[in-house]
């Protein structure tokens, strides 16, 4: 059922460093957008995929309307978008509409977009300015916020990219009502990590009111959004580069990454977190940092969102190659962010390859 909400203007959230920027959430933001280009951008590339064609024309005539040149990069759905070749199309078409220093990026869609369109924004010139728009959850409350843009190759995920922080965020919450509820669970998956990591009270929201949780209209959705984006903003405002606080918000997504790649990317980010959000609280109960109650709360949470707890994929050698490309690890030394509590995150280094099997076993017989 939707429930009503009043309209109370948007929340800004400020991310500091080097060049600080505002993650701005409300609804009907559209109008903010010329704003946050700042006053010398005269040319703007939207970055959209094909599914949101009419929100990427929207954009465009908004920003027609206020005087500036905009043309329209679609590119493909989901995963497929963050390749070579597609990030090579956006630099085809920058190159042949002239695009200088002064103009700028807009990316208009979910994670995979706002990556792209990051990178696309990072190597132009060796760097333009990008707002990003994100139309899911997950891309509202972690992809589109804190500067981490890239693509995949053939090895791997998010293997090539670069740091490159945005010069605004809108997030639009009215975006949320056309999203499929697979995908707002998706993005459920790493306000939990959030909740995890740093604020324990997305836990006890998303425990008290499932329905709520996952309800796009209701205020308890708004808060949960508010509340991730303001611990990934503290994370990246203290350490934009992951010199070390940020690998906080790497949990779960050493073994996420590995199932992404085994899979072909026919599993949802946010699906891949939640299995590794699981498989890497086992490892911690294994390694005796975890207590059985804060282990078994991950499964509790993520299942009640219907978030997969379970990975039946029966591929543990491809799983282990790939977690050896995880950027966490050093040389042949594997690391995992794991919790030594709710709320207090720490590293697992080189963990028994034993064990790294035996966590794998807990979470595909389950
Ligand atoms: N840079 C980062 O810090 C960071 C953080 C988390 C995730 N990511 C990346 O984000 C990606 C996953 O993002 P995602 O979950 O948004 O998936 P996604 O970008 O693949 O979008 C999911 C699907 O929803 C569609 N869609 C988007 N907005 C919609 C809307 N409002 N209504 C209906 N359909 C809509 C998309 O076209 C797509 O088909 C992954 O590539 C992941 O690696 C990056
Ligand atoms: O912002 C970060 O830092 C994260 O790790 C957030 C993750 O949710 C996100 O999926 C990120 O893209 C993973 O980055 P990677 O460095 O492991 O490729
Ligand atoms: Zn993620």
């Amino acid at each position: 059922m939707t429930t009503p909400t009043t309209n109370p203007g948007p929340v800004r959230i400020a991310v500091d460093g080097e060049a600080p920027y505002d993650v701005l959430i409300g609804r009907g933001l559209l109008g903010e957008l010329r704003g946050m280009l700042g006053p010398r951008v005269a040319k703007v590339l939207i970055v959209h995929p094909r599914a949101l064609r009419s929100t990427g024309e929207a954009v465009r005539d908004d920003l027609i309307a206020q005087g500036l040149e905009a043309i329209l990069a679609e590119v493909p759905d989901g995963e497929e978008a963050k390749s070579a070749e597609v990030a090579a199309f956006c630099w085809t078409v920058l190159g042949q509409s002239d695009f200088t220093r002064s103009d700028a990026v807009v990316g208009v869609g979910g994670g995979a977009v706002t990556d792209l369109a990051g990178f696309v924004a990072a190597t132009w010139l060796r760097g333009v300015r990008v707002v990003q728009v994100p139309t899911t959850l997950l891309a509202m409350v972690d992809a589109a916020v804190g500067g981490k843009t890239g693509i995949n190759t053939a090895e791997g995920k998010n293997l090539v990219g670069s740091f490159h922080p945005p010069a605004g965020v809108l997030c639009d919450l009215d975006a949320l009502d056309t999203l499929p509820l697979h995908d707002l669970r998706a993005g459920l998956a790493e306000v939990v990590k959030c909740g995890f990591i740093a604020d324990p009270r997305i836990l006890e929201l998303v425990e008290a009111d499932v329905a709520a949780a996952t309800d796009p209209r209701s205020p308890v959705l708004a808060e949960l959004v508010e509340r991730a984006v303001r611990v990934k903003a503290r994370v990246v405002g203290e350490d934009l580069k992951e010199s070390d606080l940020r690998e906080i918000l790497n949990y779960g997504h050493t073994f996420a990454h590995a199932v992404e790649l085994v899979e072909r990317y026919q599993w949802r980010h946010g699906a891949a977190v939640s299995v590794g959000l699981v498989y890497v609280a086992e490892l911690a109960r294994m390694a005796g940092r975890l207590s059985d109650a804060d282990a078994d709360r991950h499964r509790s949470v993520l299942r009640s969102l219907g978030l997969p707890t379970t990975y039946r994929g029966d591929r543990w050698p491809q799983l282990l190659d790939a977690m050896k490309r995880d950027k966490k690890a050093r040389g042949a030394l594997l690391r995992f962010v794991v919790l030594d509590g709710i709320g207090k995150p720490s590293r697992l280094e080189g963990p028994d390859p034993a064990m790294l099997q035996a966590a794998y076993a807990e979470i595909s017989a389950e």
